[in-house]
């Protein structure tokens, strides 16, 4: 029926009150409609929704476990609390890092005391932890590690940020995402933003630079900064880096608290293949200091892949021995049915100083390969 096929005076009457309610209702419902499904086909159309929703729910329970309740998180936020690593599960401590007493013991002065007893002095100023602080030194040497276990023993959170989290979102997101890092920190404070490679994140600026990695580089330093305008701050950015030539000068500068890993010497590395080695059975004639000694310019990194081949050749051995055996068995089962199988599980025989020394060859053989194929990346003695 169309509008002019209506009586005339059915249009001119005033709507009785019945009429209005209804309209209202029905404007109700078809405009709670239109939104929803105006909704529905954004999140359906966001590529990054699915990502978001994973985000969400890791970061949420990751919050729960930590201890942190009652804390509203923004949806940007939330993204970035799905990387926080949960101090509780954190395996690295301090005993499971050798030869770096020296650096140790600064961190713990610098950087853990001022975390852990932030209650003497609140009000100090001078009594803070360093809102930057710097490791460098060759790949494989413990950076990491020290990051982790820092955050262990002064019991703050930590946020383990990749600069994929950053860079890799849409344009307009990388911004929003790096206010989002700070302003979790604070909220979830005493808190450590750890940033390896901070190099490749926060280079040397150049003309080269994309536009909104160039802004979202100038973002993160001035809320980098705005963490001093409150004393009671307790959040620090604690970086990592193969190559501090290349961070731009003005992270440097708000980093100057700055540690030294760096490759270890032959005590250190006696110390690091002692500790990489507790609790394995050994053999007595084990003489570490002699691999100590042949291992100049090894990392941390190289001598526990050392360890683990050297431990793998017992178990080689092992199989080839219970490969015989059961031939051997076969060929006696086949003589004399009747006689009873010889039972009895073989232990694996203990690690020895020629497994050692022949995990040495291996990775001095696949040192020379690299060299070969990389020119200038290994700067480790062949010989
Ligand atoms: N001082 C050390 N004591 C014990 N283990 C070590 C030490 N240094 C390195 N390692 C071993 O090497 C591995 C790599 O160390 P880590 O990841 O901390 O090095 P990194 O300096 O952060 O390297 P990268 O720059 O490549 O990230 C560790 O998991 C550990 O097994």
């Amino acid at each position: 029926m169309f509008l002019k096929d209506l009586p005339k005076e059915a249009l001119m009457r005033p709507l009785s009150r019945n009429e209005v309610v209804g309209m209202l209702v029905r404007l109700t419902i078809f405009g709670a409609a239109t939104y929803y499904s105006i909704k529905w086909v954004m999140e359906a159309m966001d590529p990054t929704a699915k990502q978001k929703n994973q985000a969400k729910k890791r970061a949420e329970q990751l919050m729960k476990r930590i201890g942190v309740e009652g804390v509203k998180l923004t949806e940007y936020e939330m993204n970035i609390a799905s990387h926080l690593v949960d101090p509780q599960t954190m395996k690295v401590s301090w005993r499971d890092i050798a030869g770096l007493d020296e650096v140790i013991n600064e961190l713990q002065d610098t950087v853990i005391l001022p975390f852990q007893k932030r209650h003497l002095l609140a009000g100090s100023k001078l009594f803070q932890p360093p809102k930057g602080v710097l490791l460098f030194g060759p790949p494989g040497c413990g950076k990491t590690m020290i990051a982790k276990a820092t955050a262990k023993a002064s019991g703050c959170k930590f946020v383990n940020l990749q600069a994929s989290t950053l860079t890799d979102m849409w344009y307009g997101e990388s911004q929003k995402l790096t206010a989002a890092v700070f302003t979790l920190a604070v909220k979830i404070q005493p808190c450590i933003i750890f940033i390896d490679e901070i190099d490749s994140f926060l280079r040397n600026r150049s003309s080269m630079d994309h536009e909104a990695t160039a802004m979202m580089k100038a973002m993160f330093m001035s809320l980098w900064d705005g963490l001093d305008t409150c004393s009671t701050t307790q959040v620090m950015v604690m970086g990592a880096t193969n190559r501090p030539q290349d961070v731009d000068p003005a992270i440097l500068r708000r980093m100057p608290t700055t540690f030294h890993v760096g490759l270890p010497n032959t005590r250190q590395r006696q110390d690091i293949l002692k500790l990489i080695l507790e609790g394995e059975n050994l053999s007595n004639a084990i003489n570490l200091k002699e691999i100590a000694q042949k291992t100049d310019g090894y990392s941390g990194s190289d001598l526990r892949e050392l360890c683990r081949d050297a431990a793998m050749y017992r178990v080689r051995d092992y199989v080839r021995k219970e490969q015989m055996k059961q031939i051997a068995q076969q060929l006696q089962d086949c003589e004399n049915e009747e006689e009873e199988k010889p039972v009895g599980e073989e232990l694996l025989r203990p690690v020895t100083q020629l497994d050692l020394l022949f995990g040495l060859d291996k990775m001095k053989e696949s040192k020379r390969a690299t060299a070969q194929m990389l020119p200038g990346v290994a700067e480790v003695p062949l010989d």
